[in-house]
């Protein structure tokens, strides 16, 4: 295999709640993670020039080993001596610094690439081992679906497949930083934690309304403080027929949930119009897992 073609998939989560802070900085959380099919295109060839080659369509985006599409190739390369190089072309479509895990489901498309590419003979169990060290998403990003994760985000169990359902995503245009977000969080006492239980019940009894009025997102507070534009997207969405809206993990991306595809098209139409938010997508729930 000399060429690869990939779909990096973003994600949502459905649930977020921070239980606590470790001594490194980290947080040990408890999150309902869903995939969408909203994707960046991955092109993977091999060339006979050692070394890594990365392009992308957005300027803004490094292309060296802050890139983690680059650190996820080398990461495999260098610990299996792959003597070859690799030509990396990636365009983007998830939004950047969004809370959407796009550059974690890049890295995570890399590392299925390359191990295929290369017969690297890895389990998925030691790719996501190796995943962790790039982002806490990044397993969860190789696994797909509707999925349970605790510790940092690293340990997954599978969950019953999310009910069939439109998904209205839209940024509204500002970047925040996932560190900060979770700093600013150890800055107060966390007074309502979402119930988490609710999203794990709905999903048991696939029950697409308690799901949606059991979403709930902990950092939501910290980032709508600082960007009050997320609050009235969620809004727009509620009141354009949504069965909820909620901010996406660190954010700033609010996304709807919507039973009627008529109705999340005309809600996207209006949020657009409005000029609140240009990245606006509809787009459907993926839960196929990789195999
Ligand atoms: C908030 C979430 C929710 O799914 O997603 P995004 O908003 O990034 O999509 C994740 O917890 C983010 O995962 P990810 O973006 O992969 O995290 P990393 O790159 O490992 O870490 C970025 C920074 O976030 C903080 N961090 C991350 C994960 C975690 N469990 N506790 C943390 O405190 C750390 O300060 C770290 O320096
Ligand atoms: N392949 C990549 N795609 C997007 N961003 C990347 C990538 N590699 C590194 N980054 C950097 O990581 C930061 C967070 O990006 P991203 O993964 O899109 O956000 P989030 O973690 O909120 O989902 C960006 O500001 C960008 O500079």
């Amino acid at each position: 295999m000399d060429k690869m073609e990939l779909k990096a998939l973003g994600k949502i989560n459905l649930g977020l709640d921070v239980l606590g802070r470790r001594e490194n900085g980290y947080h040990d959380v408890r999150m309902v993670m869903q995939t969408l099919y909203l994707y960046d295109q991955i092109t993977i060839e091999k060339t006979e020039k050692p070394g890594i080659e990365l392009s992308t369509n957005l300027f803004y985006l490094p292309v060296n080993e802050n890139n983690l599409a680059y650190r996820a190739a080398d990461l495999l390369m260098q610990e299996f001596g792959v003597e070859e190089g690799v030509k990396i072309t990636l365009e983007k479509h998830i939004p950047v610094a969004a809370g959407m895990a796009g550059g974690s489901s890049n890295a995570a498309a890399v590392l299925y690439g390359i191990n295929r590419m290369f017969s690297l003979g890895l389990s998925q169990e030691e790719l996501m081992e190796r995943g962790v060290k790039l982002g806490a998403d990044v397993p969860y990003c190789i696994m797909r679906g509707t999925v349970l994760a605790e510790g940092i985000g690293e340990i997954l169990t599978p969950l019953p497949a999310m009910p069939r359902c439109t998904v209205l995503v839209a940024k509204p245009p500002i970047s925040v930083s996932t560190k900060l977000v979770y700093e600013k969080l150890d800055a107060h006492e966390i007074e309502n934690h979402p119930d988490i239980d609710g999203v794990l019940e709905g999903l048991e009894r696939q029950d697409l309304k308690k799901i949606a009025s059991s979403m709930g997102n902990v950092l939501e507070r910290v980032t709508v403080e600082e960007y009050p534009v997320i609050e009235e997207i969620k809004e727009m969405m509620k009141e354009n027929g949504a069965l909820n809206a909620m901010m996406s993990g660190s954010g700033p991306t609010v996304f709807g949930l919507y039973s009627d595809k008529r109705m999340a098209k005309e809600a996207a139409q209006k949020i657009k119009e409005s000029g609140i938010a240009k990245q606006v997508y509809v787009t459907n729930i993926h839960n196929a897992r990789r195999k």
